[in-house]
């Protein structure tokens, strides 16, 4: 039976993330083997250029699943009919920029982007914000789109996620696949929490097997909450490989599903689960199916992981009411 194409809007095409993403996007890596998608690129007229050079290369590859390219600077046009957003084109921080000033520039971005979805997007549309400050981003989008449900809406740390499952493999002498249910809480920020207390490592649980407190807090969570600031300091630019990973990740999990009595992490609007406050935009432990994702409910939450949930909460209250303040939720 021949499909329908999905249309999967990408915006920021031309940048780092962009150019590692989109090829995977058409070779089937998103959505699936079988699926064929229609691209929308959204840039800023600057960029347009480059889309262009990097529309020429995905033809130069012939893939079989791709069924057409459009580019464009008009969000109306790039949202028209949209089944996946993945919104990665964000106004970076500069010299000199605060951080109100940050949130601002993106709330430019962010707040038209999402009034063009709620007006043009399919009735299906999942949104995946990238673009940082990725919680608020996505915050400001969803308030932008009052008639599309409010869960469509998601920010990315499933990076955060896969860096933390990385490193958990590393100190056990595992490999990654032997790890589950690890779960990032908060703000895709360096105030997250990476949670071991409920993960396993091969069959076993992780925080018994690591043993050491210490490690947990002086080692694994600075090195997972900070990994984006040491790939800066490495690479002289921001992730965008793992970047583009995580983002075909979190896409093909909320789509196709977690794996029996696994769960992932996504950045979800709360419904005051785990005493997070309701409508923020905060990482949880979710598990998917038939393309809709269910906060994993029930856990044991400590004293070691409660300060540090609520930190990560209280960053993500402060972010919102700075958006607030700038007329932009
Ligand atoms: N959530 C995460 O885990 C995570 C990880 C890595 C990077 N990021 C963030 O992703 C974003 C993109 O990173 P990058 O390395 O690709 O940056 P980049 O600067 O290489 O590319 C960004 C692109 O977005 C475009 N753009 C800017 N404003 C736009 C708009 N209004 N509409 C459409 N396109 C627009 C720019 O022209 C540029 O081509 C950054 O904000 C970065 O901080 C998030
Ligand atoms: O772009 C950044 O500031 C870092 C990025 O969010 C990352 O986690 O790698």
């Amino acid at each position: 039976m021949t499909r329908t194409p999905v249309n999967v809007t990408v915006t920021g095409a031309a940048g780092q993330i962009g150019y590692a993403l989109l090829f995977r996007i058409a070779s089937g890596h998103l959505l699936g083997a079988d699926v064929p998608v229609k691209l929308r690129l959204l840039e800023i007229p600057q960029g347009l250029k480059a889309a262009e050079g990097t529309a020429m290369e995905l033809d130069d590859c012939a893939f079989p699943l791709l069924r057409g390219i459009e580019i464009t600077d008009d969000p109306n046009v790039a949202f028209d009919g949209s089944n996946v957003a993945l919104l990665v084109g964000a106004r970076p921080r500069t010299k000199g920029m605060e951080r109100g000033d940050l949130l601002e520039a993106n709330g430019g971005i962010f707040k038209p982007q999402g009034k063009a979805i709620n007006d043009h997007a399919a009735d299906d549309i999942k949104v995946l914000v990238v673009g940082n400050p990725a919680n608020t981003n996505a915050l400001i989008a969803q308030a932008a789109a009052p008639d599309v449900p409010a869960e469509r809406f998601t920010a990315m740390t499933r990076l955060d996620h896969n860096r933390a499952i990385s490193q958990l493999a590393k100190k056990t002498g595992v490999a990654v696949s032997e790890i589950r249910r690890l779960t990032i809480w908060g703000n895709h920020s360096a105030t997250q929490y990476p949670d071991i207390f409920h993960a396993e490592v091969a069959g076993k649980n992780a925080a018994e097997v690591v043993n050491d407190e210490q490690w947990l807090a002086d080692t694994f969570i600075p090195t997972v909450a900070k990994r984006g600031a040491a790939i800066i300091e490495a690479r002289g630019a921001s992730s965008a490989a793992s970047a583009a990973n995580a983002a075909i990740d979190h896409v093909h999990t909320w789509v196709n599903g977690t794996a029996e009595g696994d769960w992932t992490s996504m950045g979800i609007p709360s419904d005051g689960s785990y005493g997070v406050l309701e409508g923020l935009i905060s990482s949880f432990p979710v598990t998917c199916k038939d393309g809709k994702y269910e906060i994993v409910q029930g856990l044991d939450v400590n004293d070691f992981s409660r300060s540090r949930i609520d930190a990560s909460v209280q960053e993500l209250v402060e972010e919102r009411d700075a958006v607030r303040g700038l007329g932009l939720l």
